[in-house]
């Protein structure tokens, strides 16, 4: 019988899922890492929310571990290369949530408009201070949300319905997505000018990291009301702190902070500031959805061979595995390649598939694929999210079939369009390995290396070696160097493999490099 350890407070109902589809599990929650490490190569399975840290030392010590099911969305507790590295699947619960983590962010709204902590601390101590607290109506306010995916979508729904204006800045919101909610889309500058609430719906990435700057806080309404039920590290705490204390920022509601637990936090104590410990999911109704799911998952899984919601491995079933994951590998490569070439506004995906490869159950490599493009915009997307995703955003995806291949056995391409047109990429599995064999027309033949650097120029003379130059003269060392071209002296690309990231002073000496046309850094 399959063991798993249930590690951090699920509902009761997953304890009974797992005995009812004979999985053993033990409920141990408050471990501390050492006694974690000792029990956890007892175990096939783990089931966690975000107090369990499932890092590099956990994942070593889980000599038996297959599988961690993550009882909610976010997975930041979990060392997913790691994980994938020792073949562990690592699921999670992508929509089980979001209703109450929206209704948690509408319940802060209301919160702060009309300091209901403050007042029921005051009021309770025999205060009676009718005349100290002031509100303000949240009717004709402009809410702006910073991210309009999932929750903030249903948090736009919601506002709404409250007779709010809601203005969104999501780069990745496509016009026809925002006029089905009834949002504006407006760039972040306008929404900081216009919003007297702005709620925050991002994952935690290098681009959102600190979103709301110092700066950005400067540029918001005096009065604006902020609310962070997303990820701590989205706004610069100690800079709202002064906006607080100073009356230019008017209150601000947070259940997500840098650091977690938060026994301390710079805005703890700040006037009209509203805090809760991390409860955005924390509601019956979200923690039953959740605990269900990942037990039937984790279940599945370890029972069948079953895989569904894997955010570092293909939905696919025990049968089909064995053919399916070299392709879905490159499908997920090829994307992720078309994903962080993207230009805004995108508009439709097509993925063809010719020769062997046309034969098989294309639909999780397309799903592979489609992951891979939008991974760089969106929280944990995964093979099963990401269809729907992608289909709620109004990009429209394509699959073709062509079983005769004139040159590769099998090959595979996509083909993106935005507001700029087309772009295609193709791939083939060459010696069980993904390898990309065709960029924007070009042909080449290179393997997706950790850290590459994508290079559009023109096709003249000393180009390659003044590259070379710049690169060894930046000590980054180059693994692989490939090439493609349309002819003698027209558009050409390089894709070169290399050990370390480049900074970005070393990219800007390479844009200015004579013939450059486009430079960017790609990560697999
Ligand atoms: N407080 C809680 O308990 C709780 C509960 C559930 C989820 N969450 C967190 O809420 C966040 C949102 O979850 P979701 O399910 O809506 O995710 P999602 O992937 O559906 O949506 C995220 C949105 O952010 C947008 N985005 C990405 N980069 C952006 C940028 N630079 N600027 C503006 N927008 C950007 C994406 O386009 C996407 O629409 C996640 O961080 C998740 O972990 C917190
Ligand atoms: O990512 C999530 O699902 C939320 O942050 C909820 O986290 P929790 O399960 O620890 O409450």
């Amino acid at each position: 019988m399959p063991r798993v350890l249930i590690s951090d407070q699920l509902s009761p109902a997953a304890v009974e899922i797992f005995r009812q589809r004979g999985v053993e599990a033990d409920v141990k929650i408050g471990l501390t890492k050492d006694e974690l490490l000792k029990i956890i190569g007892d175990y096939d399975g783990l089931a966690i929310r975000s107090a369990t840290k499932a890092d590099k030392d956990v994942l070593a010590a889980g000599k038996r571990l297959k599988v961690i099911g993550r009882a909610g969305i976010g997975v930041d507790n979990v060392d997913i290369p790691s994980a994938t590295a020792r073949g562990v699947v690592v699921m999670n619960t992508p929509f089980g949530n979001s209703i109450t983590t929206a209704e948690h962010a509408i319940a802060m709204m209301f919160a702060l408009a009309r300091q209901l902590p403050a007042a029921d601390v005051s009021t309770q101590a025999g205060k009676w201070e009718k005349n100290r607290f002031m509100g303000v109506e949240l009717f004709a306010k402009t809410l702006g949300l910073i991210g309009c995916g999932n929750i903030g979508s249903l948090v736009a729904e919601r506002a709404i319905g409250l007779k709010m204006k809601v203005v969104a800045f999501d780069p990745f919101l496509s016009p026809e997505r925002a006029v089905e909610l009834g949002v504006e889309k407006v760039e972040l500058d306008e929404l900081l000018a216009r919003a007297d609430v702005i709620t925050l719906h991002t994952p935690l990435t290098d681009k959102t990291r600190n979103i709301l700057s110092a700066e950005a806080l400067g540029k918001a309404k005096k009065g604006v009301l902020i609310i962070n039920c997303a990820r701590g590290g989205l706004v610069d705490e100690e800079a709202l702190r002064a906006g607080l204390d100073s009356g230019h920022i008017g209150g601000a509601g947070f259940d997500v902070f840098v650091t977690e637990p938060a026994k301390e936090n710079p805005l703890f104590g700040a006037e009209n500031f509203v805090a809760t410990p991390h409860l955005g999911a924390s509601t019956l109704e979200a923690q039953e959805n959740v605990a269900l799911q990942v037990a039937e998952q984790i279940s599945d899984y370890l029972l069948t061979g079953a895989v569904s919601n894997a955010l570092n491995s293909p939905s696919i079933t025990a049968d089909e595995a064995p053919k399916l994951k070299p392709f879905v590998a490159l499908a997920e490569k090829l994307g992720a390649f078309a994903g962080q070439m993207v230009d805004p506004g995108l508009k439709a995906i097509e993925v063809a598939y010719i020769g062997e490869v046309a034969k098989l159950n294309v639909k999780p490599m397309t799903a592979a694929a489609l992951a891979g493009v939008l991974r760089p915009m969106l929280a944990e997307i995964n093979m099963v999210s990401a269809p729907a995703v992608a289909k709620e955003r109004g990009v429209t995806v394509q699959e073709s079939k062509q079983e005769l291949s004139p040159v590769y056995d099998s090959l595979m391409r996509i083909t993106i369009t935005s507001d700029a047109g087309e772009k295609s990429y193709a791939g083939a599995v060459i010696g069980g390995v993904p390898r990309i064999i065709e960029v924007k027309g070009m042909e080449l033949d290179a393997p997706f290396s950790p850290a590459m650097l994508y290079v559009n120029n023109l096709d003249k003379p000393g180009f390659i070696g003044a590259l070379g130059m710049m690169l060894g003269e930046s000590g980054v060392n180059i693994a692989t160097f490939n090439l493609g071209r349309v002819s003698a002296g027209d558009d050409a690309i390089a894709l070169v493999g290399i050990d370390q990231m480049l900074s970005e002073p070393v990219l800007a000496k390479i844009q200015a490099l004579p013939h450059v046309k486009e430079v960017r850094v790609l990560g697999f």
